[in-house]
Formats: C-alpha cells, sequence, structure tokens
C-alpha cells in the first residue's frame, strides 16, 4: 500500500512540476519585452500553425502585427520570428558561429542515425562536409557540365515540339528535367525520365515532396512532447523497418511506391555507389568527388579550417547523394515554373529578355555556353526577381542559437529559434523602394540593397551551396526557350497558380501555350 502512495505521490509531483515549468516557460518573451500573440498553454502556437492554410502567410499576419521581430512557441520552445535586417545579418553572418544550425524535427534526427548530410548536419561536422562539398561548383566544374545540361534541354524541345501549339502544363516537364538535369550532371545516371512517364526516380521524388513532415502526427507529438522522443524515435524506427520488409519480401502487399520514398532512395544511392566502387570507373562529376573524399577511416571534426579533415563517412556520402538529388529537382522546377508564370503574363519582359538573349547568343555560337549566360545581366535580375516575389523554401529559414547570446540588444538563449519571415524581408518597401514591390521589376536589382535584403538562396556561411549550379540551370533552360518559342498564357493559368502547402511552395500546374517562332 506505502509503495502505491508513494508512486502516485511522485507521478502527481512529476505532473505539476511539469505543468509549472511549462506555465512559466510561456513566460519567457514577456520578460524579455517582445511582443507576440499569446500562447496556448501545452501547444504555444502549433495549433494555429497546424490549421493555418498557408504557413507563411500567417507569418506574414502577424508580422503586421507585432512587428519585425517577436515571439512564438513551438510546444514550449521560443521561436523568435525576424524580418528586421540588422538583426538577421548578426544571426545569419556576423554572429554565424553561435547560430551555425538549422532547427531540426523528430524525422530528421531518425535519418541522422543513418548518417548527416549538409543540410542537417550540426557545428564542425557541418564545416568539414561544406569544406569537401563547396569545391564541386567551381567555374570550371560547372563548365564542364554545360554539355550535359545543354543535352537535357535538348530531349525537353524534343516533348515541347510535339505539343507546340496547344495548351499543357509546362510545370510537369520541368520536374522531369531537373531531375534528369540532376541524375546526369551530378550522377551519372542515365535513367531516360523524360521520356518514361512512370520512371521510378521521379515517381519516388515527387512522393518525398507530396507531404509536409511537420505535419505528420509522430512529428507533432515530439514537438509538444519532447520528453517522448526516445519512444517515438524508436517507435517510428519500428515502423519504417516492417514498411521497408513487407514491401521486400511481400510486395503485393506494400508495392516500393508505397514503401518509405526516403528510405527507398537511400537504397538505390547505395547500390549506384556499389556499382560505382567496383567498375572503378573514375568520371568528374559530384559522386566521385564525395566518393574520393570518402575516408576508410575514422574521422574526426577538426576545430581549426586549416588542420580541416577533407573527409567524409561513407554514410554521409550516401546521405549528401541523396540530399542533392532531392535538393535539386523540387526547388529549380519550381523557379522554372514560376519564372514561366511570370513571362506568360508579362510580354513586355518577355520582349526585353529575349533582345537579350539573341544578343549575347549570336547565330555564329553553336551551343549555348558558359559565357554566353554569365554575360546576361537582365537574365540575372529576372532569376532573382522571380526569388524575390516567389519564395519557395517554406519553413526551412531557421537558425538554432547553439550559444546564448546578444543580438542587437536582445539576449538569445541557447535552444531557441530563429525564423525568418522571408516574404517581410522580400515585400518592404524600405528595403526594395521606390518601386511598389508588389510589382516585378527586374531591374530593381540593379541598385545596391541591405545585405540581406535578398534572401532567395539563404545568406552567410550556409546559404545554398547548389546556388551557382541552379542558377546555371535556370538561365540555360529560359534561354534557350525563349530563343525558340513565344510564351502565351493557357486560359487555365491562374486556376494552376494556387500554392501548395508542403515544405517547397510551389504552384500546382503552369498552363501555356508555346508558339515556335519563325527566326
Ligand atoms: C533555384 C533553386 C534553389 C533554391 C531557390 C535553393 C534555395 C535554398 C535555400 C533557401 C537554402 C537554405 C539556405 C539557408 O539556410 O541560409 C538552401 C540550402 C541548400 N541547398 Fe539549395 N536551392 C536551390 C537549388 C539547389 C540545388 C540545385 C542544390 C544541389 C545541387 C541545392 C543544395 C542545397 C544544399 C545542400 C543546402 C544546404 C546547405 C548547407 O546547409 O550548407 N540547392 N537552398
Amino acid at each position: 500500500m506505502f509503495i502505491i502512495v508513494a508512486i502516485v505521490a511522485i507521478l502527481i509531483y512529476r505532473l505539476i512540476s511539469y505543468l509549472w515549468t511549462l506555465k512559466s516557460s510561456y513566460e519567457y518573451f514577456k520578460l524579455r519585452n517582445i511582443p507576440g500573440p499569446p500562447p496556448r498553454f501545452f501547444f504555444g502556437h502549433y495549433l494555429t500553425l497546424w490549421n493555418t492554410p498557408s504557413y507563411p502567410t500567417q507569418i506574414r499576419e502577424w508580422t503586421h502585427q507585432y512587428g519585425s521581430i517577436y515571439g512564438l512557441f513551438e510546444g514550449r520552445r521560443p521561436m523568435y520570428v525576424v524580418s528586421d535586417v540588422d538583426v538577421l545579418q548578426e544571426v545569419f553572418i556576423k554572429q554565424f558561429s553561435s547560430f551555425h544550425s538549422r532547427r531540426t524535427n523528430l524525422l530528421i534526427d531518425i535519418l541522422k542515425h543513418k548518417g548527416a548530410n549538409l543540410f542537417t548536419a550540426h557545428a564542425n561536422e557541418w564545416r568539414r562536409q561544406r569544406h569537401v562539398i563547396n569545391p564541386t561548383f567551381t567555374t570550371l566544374k560547372l563548365k564542364s557540365m554545360i554539355p550535359l545540361m545543354n543535352k537535357c534541354i535538348e530531349s525537353m524541345i524534343v516533348k515541347i515540339d510535339e505539343i507546340s501549339g496547344k495548351e499543357f502544363n509546362i510545370y510537369a516537364l520541368y520536374k522531369r528535367l531537373t531531375m534528369d538535369i540532376i541524375c546526369h550532371c551530378a550522377f551519372g545516371i542515365n535513367t531516360d525520365m523524360q521520356n518514361d512517364v512512370s520512371n521510378i526516380y521521379m515517381k519516388q521524388a515527387m512522393a518525398c515532396f507530396a507531404t509536409d513532415p511537420e505535419m505528420f502526427l509522430i512529428v507533432k507529438l515530439s514537438n509538444v512532447l519532447p520528453f517522448l522522443n526516445p519512444l517515438l524515435a524508436r517507435t517510428m524506427q519500428s515502423g519504417i523497418c516492417l514498411v521497408n520488409t513487407l514491401s521486400k519480401h511481400v510486395p503485393s502487399l506494400i508495392s516500393p511506391i508505397e514503401a518509405i520514398p526516403i528510405f527507398w532512395f537511400i537504397e538505390r544511392v547505395e547500390a549506384l555507389i556499389k556499382q560505382r566502387l567496383a567498375s572503378g570507373e573514375k568520371r568528374t562529376d559530384l559522386l566521385q568527388l564525395m566518393l574520393d573524399a570518402a575516408a576508410h577511416d575514422d574521422v574526426k571534426n577538426d576545430k581549426t579550417d586549416d588542420s580541416m579533415s577533407r573527409h567524409l563517412h561513407h554514410t554521409e556520402v550516401v546521405m549528401n547523394v541523396f540530399l542533392f538529388m532531392i535538393a535539386g529537382f523540387e526547388t529549380t522546377s519550381a523557379v522554372l515554373a514560376y519564372s514561366t508564370y511570370v513571362l506568360a503574363t508579362h510580354s513586355d519582359i518577355q520582349t526585353k529578355l529575349r533582345t537579350e538573349i539573341n544578343q549575347s547568343w549570336r547565330e555564329d555560337d553553336d551551343e549555348l555556353n558558359y559565357e554566353i549566360i554569365s554575360d546576361m545581366t537582365y537574365m540575372d535580375y529576372f532569376v532573382r526577381e522571380v526569388l524575390r516575389m516567389y519564395r519557395i523554401s517554406g519553413q526551412n529559414s531557421t537558425r538554432l542559437c547553439d550559444a546564448t547570446t546578444t543580438v542587437c540588444n536582445h539576449q538569445i538563449d541557447k535552444g531557441c529559434v530563429i525564423l525568418v519571415d522571408v516574404y517581410a524581408v522580400h515585400y518592404s518597401a524600405e528595403l526594395w523602394g521606390p518601386d511598389d514591390p508588389n510589382l516585378f521589376i527586374p531591374e530593381r536589382h540593379a541598385v545596391k540593397r541591405h545585405p540581406v535584403a535578398f534572401m532567395g538562396f539563404g545568406i552567410g556561411p550556409r546559404n545554398c551551396v547548389g546556388m551557382r549550379f541552379a542558377l546555371m540551370e535556370l538561365k540555360m533552360c529560359l534561354a534557350r526557350l525563349l530563343r525558340t518559342y513565344d510564351i502565351l498564357p493557357g486560359e487555365k493559368i491562374e486556376k494552376g497558380m494556387i500554392h501548395q502547402k508542403p515544405s517547397i511552395l510551389r504552384p500546382e500546374a503552369i498552363y501555356v501555350q508555346l508558339h515556335r517562332r519563325s527566326t
């Protein structure tokens, strides 16, 4: 009897102290004079964020209400939402050593058991990986990828010729194109995915982006009850194992498509690496660079840049190859889709861009090359304006505070999250005026702006490592299209522009008509 009473007393004590800590954690922003919407007990601001039809729009509404720095709670974890560019410059650039990681979730933590990649790695683990991967995108390496890119773009042009003059969804072709380019240029995989409509790589890549992992029940539970994480992680791992085993041994029950796409991809990548190692073939692609950097011994996360190890674990090679396949596909195709929407609906901008393309890419030039692309200033402004107005990465612009520090007179404690309200920054009249920031005006990029006013590829040492690759791919594709076709809006163009909600923001479809130009 005594034991039962003691257990009940301990449980009641634990519950009361948990509720007390929960309640006092909601005082965090009040004590620091930081405004923000009132939190709900236990959930913080999660309930609103889970139920909103658009996360960025909700964040922007709160920014209008509470200003350029305010506080939210993810469960009980404090999150600063910031659009003050001076604070952002401190966090992302000047005090990067205290904010070098991103916010993660349960799924990312589970994946990290397989090995961290550049996106998810922390601290020196990240610095070492970035040190190894940065040289992949030098001008010389990018130039060597141009013939392959041209080949992939040509395959798309052949497809477009078949439907030229009719209304169609060009976004579907862009997805195939960008996956084809990343597979060819980075990993030497020839999948014929632009012709093969049921290509499994495509299906699995699309499945990876079909839902927002933050919306999974298990991730929600882990966010509001972080102390359950070890249990939830184990449950999730067992579930994944079961699904994978069933899909392998009883495919009639669970087809590979229905199995978890991320793990399908990781298995393919492992097979690809084995095949490359067994063939002894040496190529000049990203996979080779990472394989050459793979160490057989234990890899140390050294502390200084001078002694930084230039090695990756085998698991890191696998996870980074997977990351690049995924990162290089959905982002670039979404930007191409938005670019086409703008061109179809702004004929004056289309004409201006085509004039520049025809002036830089002369009749006597054989193929589009790096120099021709780099010569196009208006093209550069155009792509940046698309990225300013159509921000594609939803909630990824975060930094985790790794060491308590003071930023512009605000003390930010270890464990807090900084979320950038990118829309507020990109649409700020102060940063982007005097022309109305709601209008599409590429020329505004000719004016020098605040160093963090443009965040299309992120900012600071942890910005997008694939930025130069992506810009080259986008510009080459747009140059080739505009030289060959007039782009006209389809009847359903506005209908397709409805934004989808998952982690990468994108339209549903881009309906256009392309007419071959006579010259
Ligand atoms: C138009 C296309 C793209 C856009 C708009 C884009 C945007 C971004 C953004 C906003 C970030 C977060 C940066 C930050 O936290 O400050 C990021 C990170 C990253 N991107 Fe991209 N990206 C694009 C294409 C690519 C491509 C083609 C690749 C690979 C070939 C790539 C690989 C990565 C990686 C690995 C990271 C993590 C970098 C790190 O943490 O060190 N991205 N990207």
